[in-house]
């Protein structure tokens, strides 16, 4: 099976986004793709809340989302909107950070609502409060699918390897990741998170990024660190994406992960032990 990873520079402009979006899932189709991934917020990268109110949509009627549906469904791939940021029913106005799996019929057969909010000051002068607009999910998702089973993670998710300890134990063999890095902690801790789970786990992690400069200089401006990662059951980078959008492929082969797990069986240990 192969797997293509779609890295973009989404602006706060969803009509844009899905048009580039749609022009490179075609573009991985074409190049024999089974599987495509895309970035978190891949309709939106914005931190404006009055701008979000103005462009975003619930999940009902989301054009980003029924438009990549009716592609999934054209090409017949299976297609992980890494996630789409999409208004909620809730009454204190916060958005979904919501991730789909999409079969090749064009159908959602998993939502997964981002858990771990980044709410962290990287640095005196970057501070990020994502529970200020976003309602954090409270739900792990795992698809079972006939390309393998699916542990569906966001971003910060990273970070918290019971999660993918638990996925994984429960049946995934792959791990998606779709991020929007911050370049700080990118360049910090990214590879090694990535790498890390992977290992820990035994399974596919497959991370599609957000790349770039995001929005006019302004003081809404962002950045994300780049370098969507495929990292293989051993550990090893399968795939690197780099700094510019674009689309980096990779081939699964799930036997590698039944071969990875009996050389290191530490996902079976159920090992009690007494202490703090
Ligand atoms: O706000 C949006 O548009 C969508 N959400 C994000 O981009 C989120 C919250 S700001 N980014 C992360 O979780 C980065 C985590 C990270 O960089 C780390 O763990 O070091």
């Amino acid at each position: 099976m192969k797997a293509a990873l779609i890295q973009l520079n989404s602006s706060d402009d969803p009509d844009e986004n899905l048009a580039v979006t749609h022009s490179l899932v075609a573009e991985a189709a074409g190049a024999g793709a089974d599987f495509v991934l895309t970035p978190e917020v891949t309709n939106c990268v914005s931190a404006d809340r009055t701008r979000q109110q103005e462009v975003l949509h619930p999940e009902m009627t989301d054009p980003t989302l029924a438009g990549l549906q009716a592609q999934a469904r054209d090409l017949g791939i299976w297609l992980l909107i890494g996630s789409l940021a999409l208004k909620t029913e809730d009454a204190d106005g916060r958005f979904a950070n919501r991730s789909f799996l999409v079969s090749p019929e064009g159908r959602i057969v998993a939502r997964y609502d981002k858990i771990h909010m980044f709410d962290v000051q990287v640095s005196e002068t970057e501070t990020y409060r994502e529970s200020a607009g976003y309602r954090p999910g409270t739900t792990s998702v795992l698809a079972r699918t006939p390309i393998g089973g699916i542990g569906m993670t966001v971003c910060y998710d990273i970070r918290f390897p019971h999660l993918f300890r638990q996925l994984a134990r429960s049946g995934a063999q792959i791990l998606t990741v779709p991020s929007a890095f911050s370049p700080v902690t990118g360049a910090a801790h990214w590879e090694t998170l990535l790498r890390a789970r992977a290992i820990e786990t035994g399974c596919y992690v497959l991370a599609p990024a957000q790349t770039g400069q995001h929005g006019s200089v302004s003081a809404k401006r962002r950045e994300t660190y780049g370098h969507s990662l495929a990292v293989g059951p051993w550990g090893d980078i399968l795939a690197d994406g780099g700094t510019e959008p674009g689309i980096v492929y990779v081939d699964l082969d799930l036997s590698e992960v039944t071969k990875a797990r009996q050389r290191i069986p530490s996902l079976d240990a159920t090992t009690e032990f007494d202490g703090p």
